[in-house]
């Protein structure tokens, strides 16, 4: 019997790199499922660690998970060339927003994450078994998209508590993975938030995932990702009148820098 399995697992050894290498969905599949694999593993580890060293529900948290998460790069032969990390330094509490291209963002996010900033997450993630928990106790707040007025009273809540937390907080304002190597209409709650909050926008843009990483053309390799935070936009004195236009001016600063960064030329 046991040497059936190590016959059996010696034949898999072998053929792996040849099936890689003859089928791209394939190696799609193995690199993709090894990022899930990391995540719940590493979730699994790092929550206790996070409740022994943190006690609880705290962006504290989100130092440990950045350490863990920053390591996943070396994996999949991936490299982020980041620019304006100074323009982080605000004082206070912020709204950060940037592109969402795919689940790999969360590498890009833990790249250049500044201290005491929660993320703003579709409430079902609170369910992905070990990755749930740890993004609960790393401060992520939850919402429930096919609530409009639910989400709403959630963000309400955020602009009234970021101030006394000093959180900044990032927000995915296309409110889905979009990885077309352009930029979805932008929700408007993260700028509603900031009026209210009359806080900064800060704008953060990724380079386009679609050289190495496709899922409809089981594309997913190694590659460089170029990431741009961009000066803060500020509210003070905006009131929600000025909110689609505060959206609008971002929306087209980001899809000029994501046009830029990712070599395409601007329309
Ligand atoms: C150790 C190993 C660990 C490994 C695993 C862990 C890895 C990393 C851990 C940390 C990372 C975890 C983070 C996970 C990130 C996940 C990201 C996501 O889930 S993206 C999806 C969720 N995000 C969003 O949806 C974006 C935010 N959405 C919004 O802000 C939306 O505006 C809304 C949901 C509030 C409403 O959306 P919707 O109704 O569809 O459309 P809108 O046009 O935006 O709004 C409709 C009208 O309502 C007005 N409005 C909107 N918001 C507000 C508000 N807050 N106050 C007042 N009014 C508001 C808006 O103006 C529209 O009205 P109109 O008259 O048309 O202007
Ligand atoms: C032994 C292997 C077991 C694996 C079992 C899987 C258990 C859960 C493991 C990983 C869960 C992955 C969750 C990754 C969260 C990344 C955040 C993200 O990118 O979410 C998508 C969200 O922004 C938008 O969603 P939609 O594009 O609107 O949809």
């Amino acid at each position: 019997m046991e040497l059936g399995w190590l016959l059996w697992g010696a034949a898999v050894l072998l053929l792996l790199p040849v099936l890689m290498e003859l089928s791209p969905a394939v190696n799609f599949a193995l690199r993709i499922g090894f990022y899930y694999l990391l995540f719940f593993v590493c979730s699994a580890l790092t929550a206790p660690v996070c409740l022994l060293v943190n006690g609880g529900r705290t962006v504290k948290n989100m130092r440990i998970i950045k350490t863990v998460v920053k390591t996943f790069k070396y994996f999949f032969g991936l490299r982020f060339e980041v620019k304006g990390l100074e323009n982080f330094e605000v004082e206070g509490p912020a709204i950060i927003v940037s592109n969402h291209q795919s689940i790999l963002d969360m590498m890009g996010l833990m790249e250049v994450l500044p201290d005491n900033c929660v993320q703003v997450g579709k409430k079902e993630l609170m369910y992905a078994g070990t990755v749930g928990l740890i993004i609960y106790l790393g401060g992520v707040i939850f919402i429930n998209r096919k609530s409009t007025s639910s989400a709403k009273m959630v963000m309400a809540e955020v602009a009234k508590t970021m101030a006394t937390d000093n959180v900044k907080v990032w927000v995915y304002p296309e409110g889905t993975r979009n990885c077309t190597g352009d930029l979805l209409p932008f929700k408007k709650g993260a700028f509603h938030v900031a009026v209210q909050a009359q806080v900064p926008v800060i704008p953060v843009v990724y380079s386009s995932f679609t050289t190495f990483y496709n899922p409809k053309k089981n594309l997913f390799t190694s590659g460089k990702i170029k990431v741009e935070v961009l000066p803060p936009i500020e509210t003070k004195g905006l009131t929600s009148d000025d909110v689609s236009e505060l959206t609008d001016r971002c929306y087209r600063t980001m899809r000029a820098t994501l046009f830029r960064l990712s070599g395409r030329p601007g329309e």
